[in-house]
């Protein structure tokens, strides 16, 4: 697929998380300092979090006026009273994003922010968004995604993640966008990238041995259960150290073909995943040539509503191995 064949929903998805990135970037250039972490301040990522979302649904609203979102974020807390300087900066952000399309209101901005709020389900055409995902990677200046999809019917048909701090493709522009069309592949392109540049092809690894895997799982141990993924290796006879990243970057390294199986093993027994957290990630995998269920090697069911309610816990793979790993987090989740 060249740059003039995408669809009309993958151009404005692309444009979406280019601009959204483009915030994102500024926020940690300006507001992100030494000190955010040690003073445990959250208000960077706040800030861009809001504004990314404003972002994302102000190109979505501008394309497809009635396609609802689920998103991660709403308003109310920005439109607390004692909340000025937080809504000021965040709308500072959005205007300069969008300084190209028109000048933007404080009311405007909190409206596409309030976009987000749509409940998803099993019927029907609409975006899910994860504004900023890996917001402890982001205040660390690790990883972290910007990720959108297109779900139709309960299924994702369109997904792009963007990846700021990861490397961009020959090295060109900054950071890497990852695109996924069902039926149609996966694709990157640097994110953040003066002009036109073309989509090349992503493909997961090709190893047909679990013991040849690298595999990645989320750096925050309250995640993804990191006792058992040692003990999962060690079943698979697996040598290489974990990769530890946050958010879907790992989706992106596991499309890739840098990393052939991405674990996530509840820790919580009541903790539902959200659909934001995976959708952009799980078509990126699927369409490269992996495979991806949860720990019950189910596939994964995006028409429930805003959470994942059929489903525990996620294994992304390369699709040769997929069985073998399923079968060995079975084991060590039973015994
Ligand atoms: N208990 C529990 N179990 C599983 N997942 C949880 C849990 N609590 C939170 N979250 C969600 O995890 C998202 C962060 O993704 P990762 O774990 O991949 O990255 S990280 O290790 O936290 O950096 C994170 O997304 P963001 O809030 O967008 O960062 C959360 O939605
Ligand atoms: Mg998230």
């Amino acid at each position: 697929m060249t740059t003039h064949e995408r669809t009309a929903e993958l151009a404005a998805a692309i444009e979406a998380v280019s601009r959204a990135a483009q915030v994102t970037q500024a926020v940690q250039r300006e507001l992100v300092t030494a000190d955010t972490l040690t003073k445990k301040d959250r208000s960077p990522v706040t800030v861009a979090d809001f504004a990314s979302q404003a972002v994302v649904c102000e190109t979505l609203q501008r394309h497809f006026a009635n396609d609802p979102v689920v998103g991660e974020e709403d308003a109310a807390e920005l439109r607390d009273e004692a909340n000025e300087p937080l809504r000021a900066s965040v709308v500072e952000h959005v205007q300069r994003a969008l300084a190209d399309i028109a000048p933007a209101t404080e009311a405007q901005v909190l409206s596409w922010i309030d976009r987000g709020h749509a409940e998803g389900g099993a019927k029907g055409r609409f975006w899910t968004l994860d504004p900023i995902d890996g917001t402890k990677g982001f205040l660390r200046g690790e990883q972290y995604a910007i990720a959108l999809a297109l779900i139709e019917d309960g299924e994702i048909v369109f997904g792009a993640l963007g990846c700021p701090n990861l490397p961009s493709p020959a090295d060109e522009g900054e950071g890497l966008l990852i695109v996924a069309s069902r039926g149609d592949g996966t694709w990157m392109t640097p994110l953040i990238f003066e002009g036109e540049s073309e989509l090349q092809p992503v493909h997961v690894s090709d190893i047909a041995a679990a013991a040849d895997a690298n595999f990645c799982e989320s750096v925050e141990s309250g995640h993804s259960d990191q006792d058992q993924s040692v003990q999962i290796a060690k079943k698979l006879g697996i040598t290489a150290e974990p990769v530890r990243m946050d958010s879907q970057a790992k989706y992106a390294t596991v499309a890739g073909g840098s990393a052939a199986i991405y674990l996530r093993l509840p820790t919580r027994p009541g903790y539902r995943e959200k659909i934001w957290d995976h959708a952009a990630g799980v078509i990126a995998v699927e369409e490269a040539g992996g495979k991806v269920t949860d720990v019950a090697g189910k596939p994964l069911e995006f028409g429930h509503g805003r959470q994942l309610e059929a489903n525990r816990g996620v294994i992304a793979t390369n699709g040769r191995i997929h069985d073998a790993v399923v079968a060995a987090v079975r084991d060590v989740l039973e015994s």
